[in-house]
């Protein structure tokens, strides 16, 4: 089993996804009977110590915890509601490249599907990933984690705490241009243009110290190496293609 910290004695600021949050983003809304019914949680600034929490707050970094039972919403596995980063603040100036706000997150059980679309629909990439592995959102990809599996998912992430996500570019088209259902992939009618899809596997990110298999939540001793998270501008490199291994 993958060694993680216990976090189950320290509390922290805890929300749910309903089915009625979701009705907007899904494949099929027919089959709702119970729209009060969670599907799935999230913890926010889990940590360990005030004094990690005060360093994660003066690095602007937050770290996450979700979990998501197995079920299905209809015929789509269950999966979260999808949401876009916003650029920081550097993207207005005259020239800048618009990298916006990365992420990154790590499988903490279970196992977790990742759909990453680009924002001018140019890529969408299918990252399936187990117990330990690491996946980065690169900047500029909307994104939606499904729980395919017959096992609950427990996940976490490390984020820039600098910005609320945007969730009406999925909202307003019924989600991603892809759904996982149990009868393989779909495509999201809504969509005008399909973007092209591809499947990548996880890998390690050594030069920002991110390992498939070993705890990132060390990563709070060393928050400078998360830097990328909050300011992205800094790393083009580490945001060129290929983020997975094919
Ligand atoms: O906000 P959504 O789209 O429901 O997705 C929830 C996920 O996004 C995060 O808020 C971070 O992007 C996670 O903490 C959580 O797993």
């Amino acid at each position: 089993m993958f060694a993680h910290p216990d976090f189950s004695k320290v509390s922290t600021a805890h929300s749910t996804r309903k089915i009625k949050d979701m009705t907007d983003v899904l494949m099929d809304k027919t089959w709702i009977t119970y729209p009060d019914k969670i599907l799935y949680d999230m913890y926010r600034e889990v940590h360990l110590s005030d004094a990690e929490l005060l360093e994660m707050k003066k690095a602007q970094l937050r770290y996450d915890i979700t979990v998501i039972p197995p079920s299905m919403l209809g015929p789509e596995f269950v999966k979260t509601a999808g949401h876009y980063h916003p650029c920081p603040d550097y993207c207005s100036a005259e020239g800048a490249e618009m990298l916006s706000y990365p992420e990154v997150y790590q499988v903490i059980r279970g196992t977790a599907t990742y759909l990453l679309q680009k924002k001018d629909l140019s890529d969408f990439i299918i990252v399936e990933a187990n117990e330990g592995d690491v996946v980065l959102i690169p900047p500029n990809y909307g994104h939606v984690t499904v729980n395919a599996d017959s096992e609950e998912l427990v996940m976490a992430n490390w984020v820039s705490d600098a910005f609320d996500s945007e969730y009406e570019p999925v909202r307003c088209r019924a989600g991603l241009a892809y759904y996982v259902t149990e009868d393989g992939i779909a495509q999201n009618g809504n969509y005008d243009k399909m973007p092209p899809l591809s499947y990548g596997k996880p890998k390690s990110y050594p030069e920002i110290d991110l390992y498939s298999g070993v705890d990132m939540y060390g990563l709070v001793n060393d928050l400078e190496k998360l830097d990328f998270l909050v300011n992205p501008q800094n790393y083009p490199d580490l945001f060129k293609k290929p983020f997975y291994e094919c």
